[in-house]
């Protein structure tokens, strides 16, 4: 097997019969995942169905009640916010809790990719709101996690920034290799990133679609939308 190869086919996070709850309230049970090196899934389900709560548990973040999470490394995640700390330079904020001597010659070239090179020396209050959620890109990613998770990253920037994040990250993806989690609720935003599109609900993954079923857009789009519980606003 080629080094790709078995980049391609490594495991990044295997999940089995997880189970979370708060408090007597259980929000997954019996939730089976498993996401390759390489793969790009989005996570789809209506508001409050447990998405959240399932990237907080892949990260490490919080308890789980049962099953088991099997992370290749440490995995790296960017949430809605950009999460950067006001009073530190963009190198400092992108290497915190990395050591090494090497720390700034990695920020700068973390921060090149992802089109902030050169900005080494500036602050967090100087950035706009897309200009930040690169850099939180370049924190998650100088990391070389196996696993990537994003919680929202782009819901908060306007239409076209996004569009623009959406080039950069799937860019980023296809040459760092990691596995990826992308939480959204936006369907159109699953459908352009996704290798693979998982729809959870009543606590598990009730629907998966493979990449080749994206073709058939129209009626692949009112399918998920239905799978969602939302009527297609195309109809
Ligand atoms: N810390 C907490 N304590 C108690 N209940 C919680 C907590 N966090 C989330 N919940 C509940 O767990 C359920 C799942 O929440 P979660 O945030 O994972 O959903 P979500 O699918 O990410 O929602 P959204 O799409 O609105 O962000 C919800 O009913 C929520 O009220």
């Amino acid at each position: 097997m080629n080094a790709h190869a078995e980049v391609a086919t490594a495991s990044a996070v295997t999940v089995r019969s997880l189970r979370r709850a708060y408090g007597a309230r259980v929000v997954i049970e019996g939730l089976d995942l498993r996401i390759a090196r390489g793969e790009f899934v989005a996570l789809l389900g209506q508001s409050g169905c447990g998405k959240t709560t399932l990237l907080r548990a892949l990260a490490g973040l919080d308890p789980i009640e049962g099953g088991d999470i099997e992370v290749a490394g440490r995995p790296a995640v960017v949430f809605q916010e950009h999460r950067l700390l006001p009073w530190e330079s963009l190198w400092r904020n992108v290497t915190l809790g990395l050591d090494g001597a090497d720390a700034r010659d990695r920020a700068e070239a973390a921060l090149a990719e992802v089109g902030l090179g050169g900005r080494l020396d500036d602050w967090p209050r100087n950035l706009s709101g897309g200009q930040a959620q690169r850099v939180a890109l370049a924190r998650a990613l100088v990391q070389e996690p196996a696993l990537l998770l994003l919680d929202e990253p782009f819901a908060a920037l306007d239409a076209l920034t996004r569009i623009r994040m959406h080039a950069l990250v799937r860019d980023l993806v296809d040459r760092h290799q990691p596995g990826v989690l992308l939480v959204t609720h936006d369907v159109d935003e699953a459908i352009t990133l996704a290798d693979r599109i998982l729809v959870m609900r009543d606590g598990h993954i009730a629907a998966e679609h493979r990449s080749t079923e994206k073709h058939v857009t129209p009626e692949f789009r009112a399918r998920l939308l239905a799978e969602l519980g939302v009527s297609s606003d195309r109809d």
